[in-house]
């Protein structure tokens, strides 16, 4: 919680694309040419008119005169201009109503924009009329608007210096504002300091003079130890997204007010350590390694997004150690590997990817050796996990006799046999499919021995994970002609970025069918995972709630009471005694309380009664095996 608020300077705040989100009059013509042919252009022409004004390239009355000339609006459109408005307050000001509420008599509204549709907006906030300076329209016997009022100061250039000037205000002035008149205030000398606001548009002209950028209120408020709505402004958040994520990933994310930088391709363990810093939310795919010494240099970590599945590149149990939870998209992908999958086994029966090379290569060899159907062949899966699983129930419909092999206890689905061994499975499949996890205990798990017990002329896929298959085994049983074909989408090493070649034993074998890791990678895969991680980590981030978690205890949090006091700690026995020790010398009323440990950490949540003093952060941040603590409201 910020300390205690300082006095506040007075606040003069603009209208149009701050207060608000749009320009009220591009929004006024807009409606009063809802059935005009051009709507469109006399609509653009007022936006481009408005730009030039705001920027300082066009005299801000003549800007005004211009637009109000192009402008066929009655007094009947100014109701349905004040509805469209109030949907469009600023979403930082609209959530810190109550910031303006407290403090009246400290905010003006100093606009350039119209007292009409400005008052009953702004009245919302609790800012009387007399807090609003702007202009008025004029209208004719026929209730049009003709103009504005000639002789309100507001209407000239440099109209917002002199009423600043003759509000004779005493103490600090900080002035906020997208336009290049919001700066002149402070140019003339009449305020102390001026905050460019760029929630809603950001003009480099007016930027370039700011004393201060503010990407949203809650920032300004943050930076002044004023009360905010929020525990702590999004746009600090700093997401670091890596390998290329659907751009929705970096669009919702954006769209929630944090910072996002993008990557394109992976970053190998020196330059992450170097970007690591500062860092709030990492998001990577299944290239990046997340590893003790990364971990090490971000300091500002909360949470990993993979967008992806498998998360055997990041060390889970370092990332519980530094507090740091991990979510992925456990289903978001899984069809597109099973169609690959699929894919694959229909085109090795046939020796697709033989006859295709020759085809390319100019030669036409047109025989049945070699190829089959699958109908009544018996395909061997081994991990019947989310997507093991899946392709068991596809596999069926096409004909396949499906035998599956898992460590676990698993359900089975449909007519699929359950083998007991690994090796009963071997014995008896035509077709041999991976789909185990990445796991450090299923490096290698197919080796010579493996292969050896598949039967001759049976085919194989590793659709899983690379260091699962020891490739040049997989290379021998092929070239010996022990297995008559092999599909193979992900490798113990893989390049890096699309620049890099690509090497393999298994290059330039037939019937070999090599892709580059994509099983996961289509359209609809791709937008899935997009919106699935994202949606977690924001969820993380603004409630606690760690569902779904792949390293976590998960939460499923209620809804927030009032203020939430998130501790993560080494699980060690007495951490939650000493934290409700805490509470009660403080005497704080707790609402609720939720804990969950796992091997490494215990995560503690505790809704409390806003009424507490500030030390009492401080002292709970004390408590012995503490890792991190966040406070929400
Ligand atoms: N190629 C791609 O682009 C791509 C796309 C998505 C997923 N994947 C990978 O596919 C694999 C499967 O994904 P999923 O979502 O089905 O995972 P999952 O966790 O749902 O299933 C994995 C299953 O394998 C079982 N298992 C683990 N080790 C085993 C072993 N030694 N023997 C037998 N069974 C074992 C587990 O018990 C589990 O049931 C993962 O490695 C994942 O990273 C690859
Ligand atoms: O784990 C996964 O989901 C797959 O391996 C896909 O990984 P990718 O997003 O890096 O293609």
């Amino acid at each position: 919680m910020p300390d205690q608020p300082t006095p506040l300077p007075y606040l003069i705040i603009d209208f149009d694309s701050t207060f608000t989100q749009v320009e009220g009059l591009d929004e006024l013509a807009d409606i009063a040419l809802e059935n005009s042919p051009e709507r469109e252009k006399i609509v653009g022409q007022i936006r481009a008119l408005t730009d030039r004004g705001m920027s300082g390239e066009l005299g801000f009355a003549e800007s005004l005169k211009q637009r109000l000339a192009l402008l066929p609006a009655r007094r009947e459109h100014l109701p349905l201009l004040v509805e469209r408005l109030q949907g469009k307050v600023s979403e930082s000001i609209r959530r810190n109503r109550s910031f303006f509420e407290q403090f009246p008599g400290r905010v003006y509204i100093v606009s350039s924009g119209f007292r009409e549709f400005i008052e009953p907006v702004v009245g919302e906030f609790g800012i009387a009329p007399e807090f609003v300076l702007a202009n008025t329209f004029t209208f004719d016997k026929d209730d049009h608007i003709t103009g504005f009022d000639p002789d309100n100061v507001l209407s000239r250039d440099g109209g917002k210096i002199e009423q600043l000037r003759r509000l004779h205000l005493t103490g600090p002035v900080y002035v906020l504002g997208d336009g290049y008149t919001d700066y002149q205030m402070r140019e003339a000398g009449l305020a102390d300091r001026f905050y460019a606001f760029t929630e809603n548009v950001a003009r480099p002209a007016v930027v370039a003079q700011a004393d201060k950028v503010l990407p949203s209120f809650d920032e300004f408020l943050y930076q002044n130890k004023l009360p905010m709505s929020l525990s702590y402004p999004k746009n600090r958040i700093k997401v670091l997204l890596l390998e290329n994520p659907d751009p929705r990933a970096a669009e919702l994310l954006r769209q929630e007010g944090y910072q996002v930088e993008l990557v394109p391709g992976g970053l190998d363990e020196d330059e992450l350590v170097e970007r690591i810093e500062g860092v709030s939310l990492l998001g990577i795919r299944s290239k990046t390694q997340v590893t003790a010494r990364v971990l090490e240099a971000a300091n500002r970590l909360i949470g990993i997004g993979a967008f992806c599945i498998g998360t055997n590149q990041i060390d889970l149990t370092e990332c519980l150690k530094k507090g740091v939870a991990v979510f992925n998209a456990p289903f978001s992908n899984t069809r597109s590997v099973v169609e690959l999958a699929l894919g694959e086994i229909l085109l090795l029966a046939r020796r697709v990817p033989e006859k295709n090379a020759l085809m390319h290569a100019g030669k036409w060899d047109k025989s049945a050796g070699g190829a089959f159907e699958v109908r009544g062949k018996k395909l061997g899966i081994v991990g019947y996990g989310n997507i093991g699983s899946q392709l068991s129930v596809v596999a069926e419909a096409i004909g396949l006799q499906v035998f599956y092999f898992d460590i676990a206890e698993k359900l089975q689905l449909g007519n699929a046999t359950r083998c007991r061994t690994l090796a009963e499975l071997l014995a008896q499949a035509d077709i041999v499919t991976l789909h185990v996890d990445g796991r450090p205990e299923n490096t290698n798990l197919f080796g010579a021995e493996e292969f050896a017990r598949m039967k001759p002329g049976a085919l194989f896929l590793n659709n899983a994970r690379g260091p699962v298959v020891d490739v040049p085994a997989l290379a021998a049983a092929l070239r010996s002609g022990h297995l008559d074909g092999a599909a193979v989408d992900v490798f113990p090493y893989e390049p890096k970025t699309n620049d890099e070649p690509f090497e393999s034993e298994l290059r330039g074998l037939p019937n070999v069918l090599l892709t580059p890791h994509i099983g996961g990678s289509t359209a609809e895969a791709q937008r899935n995972i997009a919106e699935f991680v994202p949606e977690r980590l924001m969820q993380y981030i603004n409630t606690g709630n760690t569902q779904q978690s792949v390293n976590f205890p998960n939460i499923q949090l209620p809804e927030q009471a009032a203020h939430r006091l998130m501790h993560i700690h080494h699980n060690v026995p007495g951490v939650l005694a000493q934290i409700n020790q805490v509470l009660a010398a403080h005497s704080v009323n707790i609402l609720g309380q939720y804990l969950k440990t796992n091997e490494h950490i215990g995560y503690v949540i505790t809704d409390v009664d806003k009424q507490y003093e500030p030390a009492l952060i401080e002292k709970l941040r004390e408590i012995e095996h503490t890792i991190k603590f966040r406070v929400l409201y």
